[in-house]
């Protein structure tokens, strides 16, 4: 049977099982009946609720305007998958194409996809960790529970740990009026994700917003009274603070546990897959019937040096999930590599933050747009001569502009006429400033295996 052939009889009768059941799983049960799949569809989540959103739950919940309760994933009608919710998936048996849950039960497959996502990093001292008033924020339950706790009076709340989540979690506490300490041991907030030139905006704007900030320290220990709950921090400065909520932001662990001995390259920095999500075995070898996606997948991107990337964005996982999901149900040229550019936003403090590229591989950041001190700006971040992230404050529209600059490679920094770089107002992109998608001198990159792409990748600056 020729490999086309293959593809069409599995689109019509295959067995996919989809392990995990929230954003990146989803997603691939839909991709996957929007592409013609027919035959059997399984989601198993360990996780009792329908798959629900979890950007909000520290924003929007956390500030009260939505409960932990409403934030269900939107479903295409007539999905038709067989939910199998609450039940873990504990093994996986490459050769024999099985799953097995928990429960006891085992699932055949012709087809896997992966998207067991991460779980927060939990305190790592148990018996603190277990303290009344010590919290992670990653369910929807975890926020229920905060947002109980945090209603229940007034608190004085210390945040360990100022990436993302930490940051808005912050934001969201200071906008009920609670007093809000934040303890981080690098030298501002966000500054492995978006570096020290934004993390000291960051920075200002938290102690702006009446936020304790203590940075170049850790939490050393949590201390609890005789009834168990917390009570008090101690610092690695010396300093103790009274609290009586700790919201524990240390960043997010990768479910891969239940693939050990499976013979998977999965471990604690995720699942390894080639570029069109085709999961690697120990060996390096690419299978042809588990795919990868989401916060636990970790590909390589043509668009950065084949770099393999670990993302942890709700773009990624819908993205990601659907070429997955492409790729299972077709086969040869019929597929499509996974060129999305990372993405992502959070809101924290009155700003909307926006982010595309890679802004860790940053070597060089430019100010493009705006000012730093009026907090509405755009940086671009340049790596090896070209242009590599941008990151915006409340400047979202020019996000799109930004993608299509490092998706051609510009040049670094970007030469952008009529750009006032020291006056700080905002200048629009002149109208007939040149389209940086289209085709310069870069050589084109084509992915052995994978359909050409629609876009041309280009490795050296167009401009050089
Ligand atoms: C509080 C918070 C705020 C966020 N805000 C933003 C934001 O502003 N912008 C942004 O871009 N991204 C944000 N994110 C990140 C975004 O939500 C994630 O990138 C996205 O949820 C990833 O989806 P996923 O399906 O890959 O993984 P997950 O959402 O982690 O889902 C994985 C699912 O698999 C389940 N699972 C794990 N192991 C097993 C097993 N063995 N068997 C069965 N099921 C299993 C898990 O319980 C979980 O339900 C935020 C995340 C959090 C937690």
């Amino acid at each position: 049977m020729s490999a086309e052939t293959a593809a069409r009889e599995l689109r019509r009768r295959g067995r996919v099982v989809v392990v995990g059941a929230s954003l990146a799983g989803l997603h691939g049960a839909e991709a996957l009946r929007a592409g013609g799949f027919t035959g059997s569809l399984t989601v198993i989540g360990d996780e009792p609720r329908e798959p629900y959103d979890r950007p909000p739950l520290s924003k929007q919940v956390l500030l009260g305007r939505t409960a932990a309760e409403a934030t269900t994933l939107p479903r295409a009608r007539d999905l038709d998958v067989r939910w199998r919710l609450g039940v873990a998936a504990t093994g996986l048996n490459l050769a024999e194409r099985r799953v097995s849950l928990a429960d006891g039960d085992e699932i055949e497959y012709d087809r896997l996809l992966i998207a067991t996502g991460t779980r927060a990093r939990p305190w790592f001292k148990e018996t603190e960790a277990a303290l009344d008033g010590v919290f992670v924020l990653r369910t929807a339950d975890d926020a229920a529970g905060l947002n109980r706790h945090l209603a229940a009076g007034p608190r004085r709340v210390l945040v360990v740990g100022a990436g993302f989540t930490g940051s808005e979690i912050a934001s969201a506490c200071r906008e009920r009026g609670l007093e809000v300490t934040v303890a981080e041991r690098g030298p501002a907030p966000l500054v492995g994700a978006l570096g020290g030139v934004v993390g000291a905006v960051a920075a200002r704007l938290q102690r702006e917003h009446g936020v304790d900030l203590r940075c170049g320290v850790t939490v050393t220990a949590l201390e609890g009274d005789a009834a168990g709950r917390l009570r008090r921090a101690h610092l690695s400065d010396g300093s103790a603070i009274d609290a009586d909520v700790a919201v524990v932001g240390l960043g997010a662990i990768r479910n891969t546990e239940w693939l050990a001995g499976s013979g998977l390259a999965a471990g604690p920095r995720g699942v390894a897959c080639d570029a069109g999500c085709r999961a690697f075995d120990v060996h390096g070898i690419v299978t042809d019937d588990v795919f990868v996606a989401g916060d636990v997948a970790r590909s390589p991107h043509p668009l950065f040096g084949y770099q393999f990337l670990s993302l942890e964005h709700w773009g990624n996982a819908v993205e990601q999930a659907e070429i997955a999901a492409h790729n299972m149900i077709n086969s040869g040229l019929d597929r499509r590599p996974y060129l999305w550019v990372p993405a992502f936003w959070s809101a924290q403090f009155g700003v909307n933050i926006k982010s595309i590229g890679v802004p860790p591989m940053g070597e060089e950041i430019v100010v493009t747009q705006g000012a730093l001190e009026e907090d509405r700006f755009v940086v671009t971040y340049g790596f090896q001569g070209r242009v590599i992230a941008a990151v915006a404050f409340d400047q979202a529209r020019w996000i799109d502009f930004y993608r299509r600059l490092i998706e051609s490679a510009a040049p670094f920094p970007p030469d952008f006429p009529n750009v006032d770089r020291r006056a700080g107002g905002i200048r629009p992109i002149p109208a007939d400033f040149p389209d940086p998608s289209l085709p310069s001198h870069g050589p084109t990159v084509t992915l052995s295996g994978y359909a050409p792409s629609e876009r041309r990748l280009q490795f050296t600056p167009a401009r050089a």
